[in-house]
């Protein structure tokens, strides 16, 4: 709770009095340099990427997007009265406001120096004297920014103070009594999402109780801007909407927004991957909400791993009880993949590097974790280190082959902002025997197999995971269900070697498949008769790291 206090800085009212008395030219200088800056965002947006539009417009892939849970949620929350509720509840002092970057401009601060600005252009407009209208206009400028900080200091409370405790409950009970939110950002290889979190503490010593998520995202991820990084906060901006819509005015600014990003931005060049951040923290610090201080960053994998299987085990209802209950994670991503789990077995724990065991305090108990996240392990990278692809140039002039798609098959397929041509291979030998001896190379000697894998126990998988076994139609994608890796390594062989409809429609699927039943089995060394519970959302909240991140930040629990 020590950073809590920290996050949690009294909003004083010198703040507000540096804020005012900031020099007129300063203002101004901001507002030409932001409205230069946007004007030469959307012209190089327009110009150098029509993919933008695409993506903008794109439709979320299949259980993505604003969906029917989602449309209600808004209507839940969009309800006068239920606004009116809020209001009456948040009698909090200004004491309580958490601190805001300095950065961060205020909706206080905002509104006058429209106004302002406004004037000196019709000033300059009608040829009148600039100066005059300067002081005149930095008057009521100021009276209105005095007024306006102060509203927004009354509403204001320390939202990390009172995150305390979370339980995996999703229930939404009549008379909740305060209801917040927490804002994260999920910045993977294939896509950027938003996940807009609706807890209520029903007592303020009490435990807040998860009521909602709102969920949506965007196609390609960040890393494919990484030379046009201004249009990775354009996607941040897009996706920000969500949240204004989700969560009332009265409330963003004590909503903190954090953004975490994964596989993609870690397989870039440091340069690279700063300049995308920059573009997020600029986006952020633009915004009404709170950002809190390192909102911005690239998570590591080991973290990633954990938060996913908080985020499982909080929504199953583990958490709280007996640990030795809790179920491993699989999760499957572009770029990256992790397993976590909570050994019952010494021998995992002495056989494992001692980097894969990781010790971590959370609701006044420690657990001690055997995690592991294998970057270049993802599916899409995968696809790549099969085909020898990784990493080359002259990539328009190149063609990749492979025995894992159809002999005649001619495509490309791109990843992290570079197109690579792909074919089969004609003269060769294809399906899935040859298949597998290619996806070997990329798990053999890399991944470590646990020893207690080799007994049953339960793993839930998600992610692509989840999205190649409904493509394989092994399971039905609105209620996910348990699958055998046996059955995957069958529907990969009938995919592999019966070409269908569906390899038609999906050439990669005998691929994608065969890689998932050789990363189970070659790979972590999962019997075949392991049964995966394969999920998209428990209780209607999207299985990923991102809750678990939402929960460790606000709580603040120790990873060591
Ligand atoms: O809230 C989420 C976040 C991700 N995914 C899935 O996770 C996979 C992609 O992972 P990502 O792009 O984040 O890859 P990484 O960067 O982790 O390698 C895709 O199947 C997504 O559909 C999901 O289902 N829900």
């Amino acid at each position: 709770m020590k950073e809590n206090k920290a996050a949690g800085k009294s909003f004083s009212f010198s703040s507000c009095r540096a804020v005012i008395s900031s020099p007129a030219h300063t203002v101004l200088r901001h507002h030409l340099l932001l409205s230069i800056k946007l004007k030469l965002s959307w012209s190089r947006c327009y110009c150098q990427t029509p993919a933008l539009l695409q993506s903008i417009n794109h439709k979320p892939p299949h259980g993505h997007g604003i969906n029917a849970q989602d449309s209600q949620t808004e209507l839940y929350i969009s309800s006068s009265s239920r606004w009116t509720e809020l209001n009456k509840r948040y009698q909090l002092s200004a004491k309580h406001a958490p601190q805001t970057r300095q950065k961060n401009r205020s909706f206080g601060l905002k509104a006058p120096s429209f106004v302002l600005l406004l004037t000196l252009r019709i000033s300059v407009s009608l040829r009148m004297s600039a100066s005059l209208w300067v002081w005149r206009l930095l008057a009521v400028w100021t009276l209105l920014a005095v007024s306006s900080s102060q509203r927004n200091g009354l509403n204001a409370v320390d939202f990390s103070q009172r995150f305390g405790n979370a339980l995996p409950s999703l229930s939404r009970p009549a008379n909740a009594s305060q209801i917040f939110y927490g804002v994260m950002f999920d910045a993977g290889s294939t896509g950027t999402r938003i996940h807009v979190y609706t807890f209520i503490q029903k007592e303020p010593d009490g435990l807040p109780v998860l009521d909602n998520e709102m969920f949506h995202s965007m196609k390609p991820g960040l890393s494919a801007y990484a030379d046009i990084p201004e249009i990775a906060g354009h996607t941040v901006r897009q996706l920000l909407r969500v949240a204004k819509k989700t969560v009332p005015p009265v409330e963003w600014k004590r909503t903190p927004l954090v953004f975490r990003a994964t596989a993609g931005l870690r397989l870039l060049s440091p340069a690279k991957a700063h300049a995308l951040l920059e573009e997020v923290q600029d986006v952020f610090d633009e915004s009404p909400f709170y950002v809190p201080p390192d909102s911005v960053s690239i998570m590591n994998g080991t973290n990633e791993g954990i938060l996913a299987w908080v985020t499982v085990n909080f929504l199953t209802g583990r958490l709280n009880r007996d640990t030795q209950k809790t179920v491993g994670i699989l999760d499957l991503g572009g770029g990256s993949t992790q397993i976590t789990f909570l050994p019952k077995s010494k021998k995992t724990i002495e056989s494992a590097p001692a980097d894969y065991i990781v010790r971590f305090d959370m609701f006044n108990s420690t657990h001690k974790l055997y995690t592991h996240s294998y970057l270049g392990n993802g599916i899409k990278a995968a696809r790549l280190s099969a085909l020898g692809a990784l990493g080359s140039d002259g990539l328009e002039k190149k063609v990749f082959k492979t025995s894992c798609l159809p002999k005649k098959h001619t495509g490309e397929f791109s990843f992290g902002g570079f197109s690579y041509h792909v074919s089969g291979v004609t003269n060769g030998v294809t399906g899935f025997k040859a298949c597998y001896q290619e996806m070997l190379k990329v798990v053999k000697g890399i991944i470590n197999q646990p020893h207690e894998l080799k007994d049953s126990s339960t793993f839930y998988a998600f992610s692509y995971y989840f999205d190649h076994a409904v493509e394989a139609g092994l399971i039905d994608e609105s209620r996910g269900g348990a699958v055998k890796i046996r059955d995957f390594r069958k529907r990969a062989k009938e995919v592999c070697n019966r070409p269908s409809k569906r390899s038609q429609l999906n050439p990669f699927l005998c691929m994608d498949l065969t890689y998932i039943v050789c990363l189970l089995k070659d790979g972590f060394g999962f019997k075949e008769s392991t049964v995966l519970q394969l999920t998209k959302k428990v209780r209607n909240v999207e299985t990923s790291w991102a809750l678990g991140a939402a929960i460790y930040h606000f709580q603040k629990f120790r990873i060591h």
